[in-house]
């Protein structure tokens, strides 16, 4: 097995703004987001992040695409260290959100192009991934709509088909179907599994226990920016599902029952 992506504990803490202490009810000066998390992802599989809202998901997966720095620990990507070579680390993952924002005055085609020539993909290949992708999403129709005029689910749609322009080979989803319609819900999860079967490896953040369950090869529970909980879904599964494994993990970190 290629390991693909190894998180060496990580820790990343964030200082708090007064309005910040305000919002958490704390006088903490600052808050530990994550806090020496380690976890590898091996070629071809989908390794989900399961947390709840605050356990460091999205933190781990920022630095993880070298947005941000970890305070301490290492992230390497295919050999490449984070602390040496962050720019080629951006080149190779792909962070697919369903979030990103988008300029409402181009359209989806011009947008395409646009991010295509910023990763200098040449002109077929991009015209074919396009082909692909706008199928797969059904955005041929509303190609050359301005995105301003379009619905959230088209925007979403999107986000997610411009994430893969470069075809990245190792993608990293944050809570890639949250607020979906279960139709294009559905397309992301086909998606994840179209990749994952051509050997793409996926790191996949989530609090969808069914999603877990149908996609990912092994799942890291983390709570409190630290890993409770690490293992293959075929063999953690046996007795109990993932759900009440996560709310039984939950329970004994923070010392009560659900
Ligand atoms: N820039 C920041 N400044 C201050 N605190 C932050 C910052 N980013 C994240 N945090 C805090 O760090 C903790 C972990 O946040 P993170 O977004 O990683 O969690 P998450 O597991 O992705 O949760 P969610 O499901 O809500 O997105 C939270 O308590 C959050 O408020």
């Amino acid at each position: 097995m290629i390991e693909t992506l190894i998180i060496k504990n990580v820790k990343k803490t964030f200082k708090l703004s007064k309005k910040q202490q305000r919002i958490d009810k704390t006088t903490d000066k600052e808050k530990i987001a994550v806090n020496g998390l380690s976890f590898t992802a091996y070629e071809g599989e989908v390794y989900g992040l399961l947390g709840s809202n605050g356990a460091g998901k999205t933190t781990t997966l920022r630095m993880i695409s070298t947005l941000i720095k970890p305070d301490e620990g290492d992230i390497i990507v295919s050999g490449i260290s984070s602390k040496e070579d962050p720019t080629e680390i951006r080149r190779r993952i792909g962070f697919l959100t369903s979030e990103l924002k988008l300029e409402e005055f181009f359209t989806p085609n011009y947008m395409f192009n646009f991010y295509s020539d910023l990763y200098q993909v040449p002109l077929e290949v991009r015209e074919e991934r396009k082909k692909h992708l706008f199928d797969k999403f059904e955005i041929h129709k509303f190609a050359e709509v301005k995105i301003g005029d379009l619905s959230t689910g088209m925007k979403q749609k999107i986000s997610l088909a411009i994430s893969l322009v470069n075809d990245p080979k190792i993608i990293i989803f944050d809570e890639p179907t949250n607020g979906l319609d279960v139709l294009t819900a559905k397309d992301v999860t086909d998606l994840i599994i179209e990749l994952k079967n051509k050997g793409y490896t996926i790191i996949l953040s989530t609090h969808i226990f069914s999603l877990v369950e149908k996609v990912c090869d092994r799942v890291g529970i983390i709570i409190d920016g630290k890993m409770a909980l690490e293992g293959k879904i075929s063999e953690l599964t046996k007795e109990k599902n993932i759900e009440s494994i996560f709310f039984d993990e939950y329970a004994k970190a923070k010392g009560r029952t659900i």
